[in-house]
C-alpha cells in the first residue's frame, strides 16, 4: 500500500486484499459475463494492485466457476430463474467473502452478474458484525436499483433482485432458495444508498418510496450543481457528482464500514458498452472514478464488488470490450486509492 493512500480504519490488515473471482452468469440470461474476471485479470488489474499500489493479495487467482454447485434440475421458483443455482453459488461466495473479511482484510470481488452481491454483502455484513459489532453500509452504484422481489420482477432474473434479498425485503424460508440468509447477513435499509439510477421499474420505485431508501438518480446528479466558490467565475457551475457523493456519505455517516457494489452499467455506454443491460445517459467515466476516489478517501471502505462486465457483448467486440474492461479496472483502482499523489 503506497504511503499517500488512506488505510481503512475498519481493517486490521489494511495492506491486504482478499480477491474472489466469480465467473458466474446465472442471475441473468446472457452468457459472457462469467468471462469478466479472467478478462480483468488478464488486462493486468491484479498485477497493478500488487506492483503499483503495493497491496498484498490473498486468495486464489483462479476464477471460481462453481460448477459443482449447479443442481441437475433448477426449475423456476416464485418466478425466479435458476433459483437453486444462484442461491447455492451466492451462499458459497458469502463464505469466501466472510473468510477474508474475518481476517480484517479488504475484499475485492470480481463478477459475474449482480446477483452475486447477495453473497458478497451477506459475507461482509456477517464478518463486520462479528469482528467489530457494527453494521455495514452499502453504496450501490448502478443504472438499476436491483430491488425487485421475486413477485414484482418482470424478467425473473435474479440480478434484478439482490438488494431485496440482502435487505430482507424479499423473504424465503427454504434454505435451497436463499433461506440460508440469516439476520446476521442482512443490511439495514437505512444504511443503503444508491448513485446513478436511471432505469428503475415502477414496482421498484414503490419499494424505494415505501421504505424511505436514499437514492440519487442521474437527475439528482445534474440538479445538485453547486454555486462556484470562486467570485471571478460566477458563471461556472460546479458539477453535481461532488455534492451527490457528499450527501450520500453524509447519509451513511462517517463512522460506518462501507461496502461498495459497483455495476459497470452505471457508467454511460460510451465508456462501458459491453454489459448486459446498458442504459444511455449515465455517469461519465470520471464521475464513476470520482465516486470511488471519494469512498476511498473516507477510510471506511471494507469491500468492493465490480459486476456486469460482459466482454462478449459488443458490436465491435475487441474495441468495445477493451474499453469496458479498462473502465472496470479504473473503477477498482480508484476505490483502492490509486489517484492520490
Ligand atoms: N444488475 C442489473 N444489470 N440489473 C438489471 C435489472 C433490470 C430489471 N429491472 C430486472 O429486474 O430484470
Ligand atoms: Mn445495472
Ligand atoms: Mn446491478
Amino acid at each position: 500500500m503506497n504511503t499517500s493512500m488512506v488505510k481503512s480504519k475498519f481493517l486490521s490488515n489494511p495492506e491486504d486484499i482478499g480477491v474472489v473471482a466469480v465467473g458466474f452468469s446465472g442471475g441473468q440470461g446472457k452468457s459472457g459475463v462469467d468471462a469478466a474476471p479472467s478478462a480483468l485479470i488478464e488486462s493486468g488489474l491484479l498485477a497493478q494492485l500488487q506492483n503499483e499500489l503495493n497491496y498484498k493479495l490473498h486468495g486464489d487467482d483462479k476464477v471460481n466457476a462453481y460448477n459443482d454447485l449447479v443442481p441437475k434440475q433448477d426449475p423456476p421458483y416464485r418466478n425466479m430463474k435458476n433459483p437453486g443455482t444462484v442461491s447455492a453459488v451466492t451462499q458459497r461466495l458469502s463464505e469466501q467473502v466472510y473468510a477474508h473479511a474475518k481476517e480484517g482484510r479488504m475484499v475485492l470481488t470480481l463478477g459475474g452478474d449482480h446477483s452475486i452481491a447477495i453473497g458478497t454483502v451477506a459475507g461482509t455484513a456477517k464478518a463486520i458484525r462479528e469482528r467489530l459489532g457494527r453494521e455495514i453500509a452499502v453504496i450501490w452504484v448502478d443504472a438499476h436499483s436491483d430491488i425487485n422481489t421475486p413477485e414484482t420482477s418482470d424478467s425473473g432474473n435474479i440480478h434484478g433482485m439482490p438488494v431485496a434479498f440482502i435487505t430482507g425485503l424479499a423473504k424465503e424460508e427454504k434454505p435451497e432458495y436463499f433461506g440460508w440468509l440469516k439476520p446476521e447477513h442482512l443490511l439495514n435499509v437505512s444504511k443503503l444508498v444508491y448513485i446513478g439510477l436511471r432505469d428503475v421499474d415502477a414496482a421498484e420505485k414503490k419499494i424505494l418510496r415505501e421504505n424511505g431508501i436514499k437514492a440519487f438518480s442521474m437527475f439528482d446528479i445534474d440538479r445538485y450543481g453547486s454555486l462556484p466558490p470562486w467570485p471571478s467565475f460566477p458563471f461556472l457551475v460546479v458539477y453535481g457528482i461532488g455534492r451527490v457523493v457528499e450527501m450520500a456519505l453524509a447519509h451513511i455517516g462517517n463512522d460506518t464500514p462501507i461496502h461498495l457494489s459497483f455495476d459497470v452499467d452505471a457508467i454511460d455506454p460510451m465508456w462501458a458498452p459491453s454489459t448486459g443491460t446498458p442504459v444511455r445517459g449515465g455517469l461519465t467515466l470520471r464521475e464513476g472514478d470520482f465516486i470511488c476516489e471519494s469512498v476511498h478517501l473516507t477510510g471506511n471502505l471494507v469491500a468492493v464488488d465490480l459486476v456486469e462486465v460482459n466482454p462478449s457483448l459488443a458490436a465491435d467486440r475487441e474495441a468495445e470490450a477493451n474499453e469496458t474492461i479498462r473502465a472496470g479496472c479504473s473503477i477498482v483502482r480508484c476505490a483502492l486509492g490509486e489517484s492520490l499523489l
